[in-house]
C-alpha cells in the first residue's frame, strides 16, 4: 500500500522485483519477547513470557517480506497466545504475508512446584519449554522441554575407591503427540531416567537423600536416552520423539552426549 511522506510517496520497498530467481524458506522476526498463557495441570493456566520467532516462505519475485505485519499479528492476539491459538495466528500469518507455509517457535520458562524428597519442602523449578509449530497444507506441532537431572558416572564409581564423579545434565525432549500430553506428566518421566531428579530446595535431609539416590543409580548419556525411549515408546499417544542427553562433565573439559529420534507407526 502506498504512503505519503512530506509529500512524497512512500514506496513499498518490500514489493519490489528481485530478479535473482531465489526464493526463501524462512524470512521474519526472531526473538521477539511477548507474554502467552500456557495450560497449567495444577493451576488450569500460567501467565510467562516467550522469546517467539515468526517466519514465512517468500517467493522468488518479492524484495523483501512485511516485517511490521508479524507484530501486528501478535497484538492482534495479545493477551490470548496459548496453544489453542497456534493454527489461527499461523494461518493469519500467511493469510496476511501472501505466504504458503508459516513458522511459530516459542521459547519460555514453564514453573512446576516440586516437593523435596524427604522433607516435603516445596519450592517452584523452572524448566525451559519450547513450541514449535507450522503450516503449510497441514498443522505441524512439536512441544519440547529441557529437563536437568543428575548424573552419577558408572565408569567412574566401578574404578574409584571413593565416589564418583557427577554432574548437572539437561535432557532435552521434543514430542510430536495425538492427544494431549502435560508438560507435568513429560517432565516426570523424562526426571527418571537420570541418576536423580535435580530441585530448586533441598534441606540437609534431602541432600542426603539425593546423593545417595545419585550413587545407587549410576547413569551414562547412553543410559539415559534409553530409558527414555523405553518409556516414550510405551506411550501411544506419542506419534514422534526426540531425546537427547548432554552431561556437563565435570572431570572433563567437553559434554557427554547422546541422542535418540523415533517416528512410530
Ligand atoms: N523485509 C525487511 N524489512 C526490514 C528489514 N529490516 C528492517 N525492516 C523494516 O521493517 C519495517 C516494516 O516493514 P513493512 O511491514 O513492510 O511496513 P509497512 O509497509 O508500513 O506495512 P504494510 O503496509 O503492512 O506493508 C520497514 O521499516 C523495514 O525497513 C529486513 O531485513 N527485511
Amino acid at each position: 500500500m502506498e504512503q505519503k511522506k512530506e509529500g512524497k510517496t512512500l514506496t513499498d520497498v518490500q514489493l519490489t522485483r528481485d530478479t535473482r530467481n531465489i526464493p526463501i524458506g524462512k524470512v521474519g522476526v526472531k526473538d521477539v519477547s511477548y507474554p502467552i498463557v500456557v495450560m497449567d495441570k495444577n493451576k488450569k493456566f500460567q501467565n510467562t513470557i516467550a522469546r517467539i520467532n515468526m517466519y514465512v516462505d517468500l517467493p522468488h519475485h518479492f524484495k523483501g517480506t512485511h516485517m511490521s505485519r508479524f507484530v501486528e499479528i501478535l497484538n492482534k492476539y495479545r493477551e490470548d497466545i496459548a496453544l489453542d491459538k497456534l493454527e489461527v495466528i499461523l494461518s493469519t500469518m500467511k493469510e496476511k504475508l501472501g505466504a504458503s507455509n508459516a513458522h511459530l517457535e516459542m521459547e519460555f520458562p514453564y514453573f512446576v512446584e516440586k516437593k523435596a524428597p524427604v522433607s516435603k519442602a516445596k519450592s517452584l523449578m523452572e524448566y525451559t519449554c519450547t513450541f514449535s509449530a507450522s503450516l503449510s497444507d497441514h498443522f505441524d506441532f512439536v512441544l519440547g522441554i529441557k529437563v536437568p537431572v543428575t548424573s552419577l558416572c558408572p565408569c567412574s564409581k566401578e574404578l574409584s575407591s571413593y565416589g564418583a564423579h557427577n554432574q548437572r545434565s539437561i535432557m532435552t525432549v521434543q514430542v510430536r503427540y495425538s492427544e494431549f500430553i502435560w508438560i507435568e506428566d513429560l517432565i516426570d518421566i523424562i526426571e527418571e531416567c537420570g541418576s536423580s531428579p535435580v530441585y530448586s530446595l533441598l534441606k540437609r535431609e534431602d541432600e542426603k537423600f539425593v546423593t545417595e539416590r545419585a550413587y545407587e543409580n549410576p547413569r551414562f548419556v547412553e543410559d539415559m536416552v534409553r530409558e527414555a525411549t523405553v518409556r516414550l515408546l510405551s506411550m501411544e499417544n506419542i506419534t514422534w520423539f526426540s531425546v537427547e542427553a548432554e552431561n556437563f562433565e565435570s572431570i572433563h573439559k567437553h559434554s557427554a552426549y547422546a541422542a535418540i529420534e523415533r517416528k512410530k507407526g
